[in-house]
């Protein structure tokens, strides 16, 4: 096969298709896909976190994680603005369903033109100290324009919204044929690559966050535009708080490394309100942590909450999943599986001669055309 490294120029592959079959050449690329991992490795995993999970966080030190989560976000992005999680071009390789049918060869074109490295998720330093590789810490060059003004037009809808009746022809997006909504959106590092490389006038993106700071990055963005997208502060854990946007009417719901920051025991909830919006054929997208993945090892005692759940130094949580529990999740939100796979990808430091083992599940769960009565 041709080498289709993003050195090379090349269209990126799918996750999956770069192995590691000689263990010597393991510096001689970025990453490594589909890693086998031995008997021992596995073990030793294991072990790690029984060590990280012997001692739990405090029942007042909990409480406080989960009531004032948004303000622990909020400062992370006061922090961090936009500098932090790097765009994904990955993405339309792996979810074609962000490009409508028609655009997609012009799609790749335009993804083939761009040569740089491909890096999947790029939280670092608050996973653990030394995570951090140098093409994590780059800054995408196009997130970071800032408008000073928020439209009007815009303002009116929001306090429309927050008084919430939504009539099915009236709401942002409502002359869009396909509806995209991004849950968790941070500062934008989906939601633009989606309005930059799809140009299909009919597509309309909602995005949301419960991080009031960071959906004012989104909107103070230059790429930020309002005839083609909607911002808006939601926490998904509410089920008092509506959606602004009526059921059955989203093509796509994305949920990148959101799902893994929200308590356990609020997930499915969250989840079966999301499936509500989607069309009948519409799919939900995820991307999000792995059991056992390089962040959950690093964790040290006394920053677990509960099994598989921790609390990062700056007060970010994070749960580390398995296909299974995932599956659970949205087949009893009335969803069919389309993917659910495991993403055991080595990666590479190569100035640094260091490797890490990163487990990412990706899931497509499609909600069905006919109502599932069973
Ligand atoms: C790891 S970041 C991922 C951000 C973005 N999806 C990305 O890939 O760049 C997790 C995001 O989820 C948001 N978040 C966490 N809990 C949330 C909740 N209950 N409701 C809405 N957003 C939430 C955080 O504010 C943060 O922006």
């Amino acid at each position: 096969m041709a080498d289709s490294s993003p050195e090379s120029g090349a269209r990126r592959p799918q996750f999956g298709s770069r192995l590691l079959s000689d263990p010597a050449r393991v510096f001689h690329h970025n990453a490594w896909d589909n890693v086998e991992w031995s008997a021992e490795q596995a073990a030793a995993a294991q072990r790690k976190v029984q060590e990280n999970s012997a001692q739990r966080v405090c029942p007042e030190k909990q409480v406080d994680y989960e009531t004032n989560a948004h303000k622990y976000w909020n400062d992370f992005y006061k922090i961090h603005e936009n500098g932090f999680f790097k765009d994904r071009h990955w993405l339309f390789t792996e979810f074609p369903e962000l490009a409508p049918i028609q655009n997609q060869n012009h799609l790749m074109d335009l993804l083939s033109e761009n040569k740089r490295s491909e890096v999947p998720e790029c939280r670092s330093n608050a996973d653990g100290p030394g995570l951090i590789t140098e093409e994590q810490h780059e800054c995408s060059s196009h997130s970071l324009g800032h408008k000073t003004q928020t439209l009007p037009v815009e303002e009116k809808v929001t306090q429309k919204l927050s008084h919430l009746e939504i009539s099915a022809d009236e709401f942002p997006g409502s002359s869009a044929t396909y509806r995209i909504l991004e849950v968790g959106c941070g500062v934008g590092n989906t939601v633009f690559p989606i309005l930059q490389t799809n140009n299909d006038p009919r597509l309309f993106v909602y995005c949301c966050d419960f991080s009031s700071t960071a959906i004012q990055l989104v909107k103070t963005n230059s790429a930020y535009d309002a005839a083609r997208c909607f911002a808006f502060v939601h926490d998904l854990c509410d089920e008092d708080q509506s959606y602004p946007i009526p059921r059955d009417s989203l093509d796509v719901i994305i949920l990148i490394f959101v799902l893994s920051a929200i308590v356990p025991e609020k997930m499915q909830k969250a989840i079966t309100r999301l499936s509500r919006l989607l069309k009948p054929g519409g799919m939900m997208l995820l991307r999000d942590y792995g059991r056992h993945d390089m962040a959950q090892l690093r964790f040290k005692k006394g920053q677990c909450l509960s099994e598989n759940f921790y609390v990062r130094g700056d007060g970010t949580r994070v749960y580390f999943f398995t296909q299974d529990e995932l599956d659970t999740l949205f087949t009893t939100a009335g969803l069919e599986k389309v993917q659910n796979l495991v993403d055991r990808r080595l990666q590479v430091n190569r100035g640094k001669q260091l490797t890490m083992y990163r487990v990412w599940i990706q899931c497509k769960y499609r909600k069905p055309l006919v109502a599932n009565t069973g």
